[in-house]
């Protein structure tokens, strides 16, 4: 077993926890055991098809603690991230008599781990939840760092809280049944990871991609963990999103405005990987990367099956869908944008004119 203690050093993290890296969930309960919560029920939270692959695994792993076990089940998808899912669970938790100090436990992929987080931050003010991430977008990103929260009206993760986990167990032998979109979509938060905070990383992930593709165990294990040691250097360092934190949100201005505007029936990961060309284009612009930067950027993300465009929105819309970005400051946008490949920085100073000539290179228009 390897893992990984997000320290709690700064002020809003109120707890260290551990990464757990495991094959299988057999460690599941003993990890558990030592957290030494005092929980008297768990609720296992997860969608229709995660629950088809893997509730029954995770219930025997956890009848060993010698609680009683039951689970929560929504239909998978972006469009169950809302609040109806979560009112849905508050009622099994209240019908079912969960208090305070039992634990909730998310199995699935960011869209269980963000809602189950938000439910965990709320419910009765605050019960215990871990996060056991069963998609690469959810192990390398949404299980670490505490931000949960939901869809609102088309509005992307427009209300939640920070609220850690108290543990993220990983077993990695769930990647296999990942599909290849899925798979891809993961990848854009991986590409995103090495762009802000990891030149060397950067590179590796483009020399191993034919093991990553295979999804070697080893090349995989290698990547997940390096990602997430980025992502919690950057959270211990401004778990709320004070400062730093933001540069997490690398390609997610342009890429939640598109989310939005195609119904979330486009990725997440995948939307992501459009808003980071769409930045590293700006960074060119600005003189930032070389042109040369900016085209591996661009078939970097081919040769990860990521999209580069995007097809049939308006221009002025995507424009728009921009404007309720949550990282806003007096009404401006902090753009997060590339001083080199492996450095992020914030930026206030975009104009609509620079967004519009971004969104001209993104958008293949109806
Ligand atoms: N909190 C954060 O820091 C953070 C970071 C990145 C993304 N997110 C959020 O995460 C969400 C996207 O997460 P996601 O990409 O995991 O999507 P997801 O949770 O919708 O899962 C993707 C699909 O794969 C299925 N699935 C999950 N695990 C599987 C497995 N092992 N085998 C087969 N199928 C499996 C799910 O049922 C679903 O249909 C978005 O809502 C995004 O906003 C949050
Ligand atoms: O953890 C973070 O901080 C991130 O920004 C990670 C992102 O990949 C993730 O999509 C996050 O949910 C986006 O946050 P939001 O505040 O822009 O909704
Ligand atoms: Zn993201």
């Amino acid at each position: 077993m390897e893992s990984l203690i997000v320290q709690r050093e700064h002020e809003g993290l109120e707890f260290s926890y551990e990464i757990i890296w495991e094959r299988g969930f057999d460690g599941l309960s003993g990890a558990l055991d030592r957290l030494r919560l005092p929980y008297r029920k768990i609720c296992i939270v997860s969608d229709h098809n995660v629950a088809e692959l893997y509730l029954k695994d995770v219930e025997r792993a956890l009848s060993s603690t010698g609680c009683p076990v039951s689970a929560f089940v929504f239909p998978a998808g972006e469009e169950h991230k809302n609040l109806s899912t979560v009112q849905e669970l508050y009622r099994y938790l209240i019908e079912n008599r969960f208090e305070r100090k039992d634990l909730l436990v998310a199995l699935g992929g960011g869209v269980v781990g963000d809602l189950t987080g938000f439910a965990a931050a709320t419910y009765l003010r605050g019960i215990a939840f871990i996060q056991v991430p069963t998609t690469l977008l959810a192990q390398v990103d949404s299980s670490v760092g505490g931000k949960t929260g939901v869809d609102f009206d088309k509005y992307k993760n427009m209300v939640g809280a920070f609220y850690q986990p108290r543990l993220v167990y990983m077993n990695s032998e769930t990647l296999k049944t990942l599909p290849c979109d899925q798979f891809a979509s993961g990848m854009g938060e991986v590409l995103k990871t090495g762009l802000i905070r990891n030149r060397d990383f950067y590179g590796w992930i483009i020399e191993q991609q034919a093991q990553i593709e295979l999804r070697n165990p080893e090349t995989m294990d290698h990547l997940i963990r390096e990602c997430c040691r980025v992502k919690a250097a950057v959270v211990e360092e401004d778990p709320k999103e004070q400062g730093v934190r933001a540069i997490l949100n690398l390609g997610h201005t342009l890429g939640h405005a598109i989310e939005k505007l195609m119904n979330f029936q486009m990725l997440h990961g995948q939307c992501v990987a459009v808003g980071t060309v769409g930045a590293a284009y700006l960074s060119y612009r600005r003189g930032y990367l070389t042109e040369e930067e900016y085209l591996q950027i661009v078939r970097t993300n081919l040769a990860f099956r990521l999209p580069v465009s995007v097809r049939g929105l308006k221009q002025e819309d995507i424009l728009g869908a921009t404007k309720s970005d949550k990282k806003m400051e007096e009404g401006k946008i902090k753009f997060v944008l590339l001083k080199n490949i492996g450095e992020a920085v914030l930026d206030r100073s975009v104009t609509d004119q620079e967004l519009l000539d971004t969104i001209a290179i993104l958008n293949e228009e109806a």
